[in-house]
Formats: structure tokens, C-alpha cells, sequence
């Protein structure tokens, strides 16, 4: 290939769709008097991106008959969500063009399809991670294909750690904004040439987390007695797989965050990113721990025990806040 790619293991199908695209897009310039412009590997894969998305969704609306208004993210020991589901239609991620696979125990690997109280939706049972060695546009791929199905709304769970010390374990906090630590570093799904087929190119994250959807799932816990264990916080995201010290607890309690997890961030800005309404809640798992004298330590079996504990009022807070989703009005103003 050209120079300025560098080499990369290319299968000789990709090779072929690569000089497919560079002599569409690159070889043939839409203004013949402009320069050639040599693009990175990155930002052919980045382009490679939206065909990828675009195989997958197509692949998946192929084989179900559901259109789904209703993407769901099953974190941590919170896959019980997706049972809930009535007549169920199940893709093992490996079995899915281009999905990466599930390697964190309490992440089953399976899209579900079909209907929760009515609505047609999609469940991810199981999720990605930034640790798990995917790229970040591997874990947040499922969201742009969300999005290329008709998913106007996408409901995303985790378990997190809870550094606001009111937090007891078993509560369950609504996302109000979020901390995206790996961000500061430049990871950042969005990083790369943009592509305008899925949104801008500086989307508005202060708006991030649906303030109607908080107000439902507000209004919902209330109806149905799970005030005493409701919060409502800032959410922040770490790499992993290490929990975090002592030391860096309080760092990022002193900046803000009421949790910290290792995921969920990074979907949620490509789901904004294309314009889909996000609602996301944590699960506090566990306590972070914040004094060098505790004998606590963090550890994923409490994860995904405190996830079984509550898992039942979590199917019930959000099927019953899938029930009464509006569809988005596109004409409104
Ligand atoms: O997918 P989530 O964020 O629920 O998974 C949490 C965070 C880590 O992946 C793992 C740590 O126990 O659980
Ligand atoms: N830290 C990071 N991620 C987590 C935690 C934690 O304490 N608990 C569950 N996921």
C-alpha cells in the first residue's frame, strides 16, 4: 500500500476493500485540482468504521424481525435484565460480523432481541472493556450499530464502587454527569477524523444524561418504594483492571465523582454522539476504600454478588421505565 500507512496485518478481503476504498476515496479526489491526501491507517479504519457498523446492523436486521426503539446495556452481574425479555431472539456476540468478544465473568455475550413490556428493544447481556484489550471503537461499536438499527434510546447499567461515603452497597445511582479520566489522556472514542454520517464533530456533553429520563426513573423508584436505596451522582471512569488505591479514591472523590467504574463513559459519548437519548445507572457494588487503616478490598465476586442482590428492583426500575418511554417527536423543536 501507499506510503504513509503503516503495515498492518491486512487479510487479503480487507486489502482488497481497502484498495477498493483508497482508490474510491483517496486516488480520485473530489476536486481534481486539490493535492493528493494520504490518509493515516487510523483514518482508514476510521471510515472502515461506519461500513463495519453498517455490516453489522444490516447482518442483525436480516435476522430478526424486531426494530428495536430500546438499547440496553446489562453491566456487571446485571445480565438478568435480558431474561426479562419476551420472545427473546439470541446472537452470541461471536457469531455477530464484527462484535468483539465478552471475557469478563458475569458478561454472558449475547445480544438479545425482542420485546420488554411492549417495546421493541435490544439488550446487550454483557458488555466491553477498555481492559479486556478492545479497542475503544471495538466497545463502543455496539452503540453506532444501536443507532443504524433505529434505537432512539439507550439504557446502560454498571457496577461501580462508591466513593461518596453516604453510598451503602446494594444503592443504586442515576448518572447525572460523568468524570472521563481515560479522556484526559486523549482516549476518547470520538478521537480521529469524524464522521458526520454518525454526528459532529464537538458533540455537547453537558446534556449527556437525559434530564426527563432522570426524572422518570426518579418518579418510577418513588411508585415503587425504592426511594430509601436511590441516588443520584456523578459517575468516573477508569482503565482497569486494578481497582483504584487508596490514594486515588480520594483524588476522585475530592474532584467530584460519587462512583467509579471501568466502562459505560465510553458508550455514552458515541450514543450522544449520534443523538440518542441516554439514561444510565450504577449499581454500588462496593465501597471504594478511602482510609489506609480499613481492612476492606474491592474485588469482582462482591461485584457480581451485590449484583444478584439487587437485581430484581433493577429489572423492575427499568422495564417499567421502558413502559412509558415516549417515542422522540424528530419534528419537535
Ligand atoms: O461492566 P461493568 O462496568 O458493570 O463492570 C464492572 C467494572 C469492571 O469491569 C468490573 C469490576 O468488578 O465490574
Ligand atoms: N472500581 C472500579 N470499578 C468497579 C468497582 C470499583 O470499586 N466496583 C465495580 N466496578
Amino acid at each position: 500500500m501507499g506510503g504513509g500507512c503503516e503495515a498492518i496485518n491486512w487479510s487479503l478481503h480487507q486489502e482488497a476493500r481497502i484498495d477498493d476504498w483508497l482508490n474510491f476515496n483517496v486516488k480520485q479526489p473530489a476536486d481534481p485540482s486539490s493535492p493528493f491526501i494520504m490518509l493515516s491507517v487510523s483514518e482508514i479504519v476510521s471510515a472502515e468504521s461506519y461500513e463495519e457498523c453498517r455490516t453489522t446492523a444490516d447482518w442483525l436486521l436480516s435476522n430478526t424481525q424486531v426494530r428495536p426503539t430500546v438499547g440496553i446495556v446489562c453491566g456487571s452481574g446485571l445480565g438478568g435484565l435480558a431474561e426479562k425479555i419476551k420472545d427473546p431472539q439470541v446472537f452470541k456476540y461471536c457469531d455477530i460480523p464484527n462484535f468483539p468478544r465478552s471475557t469478563v465473568h458475569g458478561h454472558a455475550g449475547q445480544l438479545v432481541f425482542g420485546t420488554l413490556k411492549g417495546k421493541p428493544c435490544v439488550c446487550m447481556q454483557g458488555r466491553f472493556h477498555l481492559y479486556e484489550g478492545h479497542t475503544i471503537q471495538k466497545i463502543t461499536l455496539p452503540m453506532r450499530v444501536f443507532k443504524l438499527m433505529g434505537v432512539e434510546t439507550v439504557i446502560l447499567t454498571n457496577a461501580a464502587g462508591g466513593l461518596n461515603q453516604d453510598y451503602k452497597v446494594g444503592d443504586v445511582m442515576i448518572l447525572k454527569d460523568h468524570i472521563n479520566m481515560p479522556g484526559f489522556a486523549g482516549i476518547n472514542p470520538l478521537a480521529g477524523p469524524n464522521d458526520d454520517r454518525f454526528g459532529v464533530r464537538f458533540p455537547c456533553m453537558s446534556d449527556a444524561y437525559d434530564r426527563e429520563l432522570r426524572q422518570l426513573a426518579h418518579d418510577v423508584a418513588s411508585e415503587l418504594g425504592y426511594d430509601n436505596f436511590l441516588r443520584e451522582g456523578v459517575y468516573c471512569v477508569v482503565g482497569g483492571p486494578s481497582f483504584e488505591t487508596i490514594a486515588e479514591c480520594r483524588m476522585l472523590h475530592s474532584l467530584g465523582a460519587d462512583a467509579v467504574g471501568m466502562s459505560t463513559v465510553h458508550e455514552v459519548i458515541v450514543a450522544r454522539h449520534a443523538e440518542m437519548r441516554v439514561f444510565a445507572l450504577s449499581l454500588i457494588s462496593n465501597r471504594s476504600v478511602m482510609d489506609y487503616d480499613s481492612q476492606e478490598k474491592a474485588n469482582h465476586k462482591e461485584v457480581l454478588e451485590t449484583g444478584m442482590m439487587r437485581a430484581e428492583q433493577l429489572e423492575k426500575l427499568v422495564s417499567t421505565m421502558v413502559t412509558r418511554l415516549e417515542p422522540i417527536d424528530n419534528n419537535a423543536f
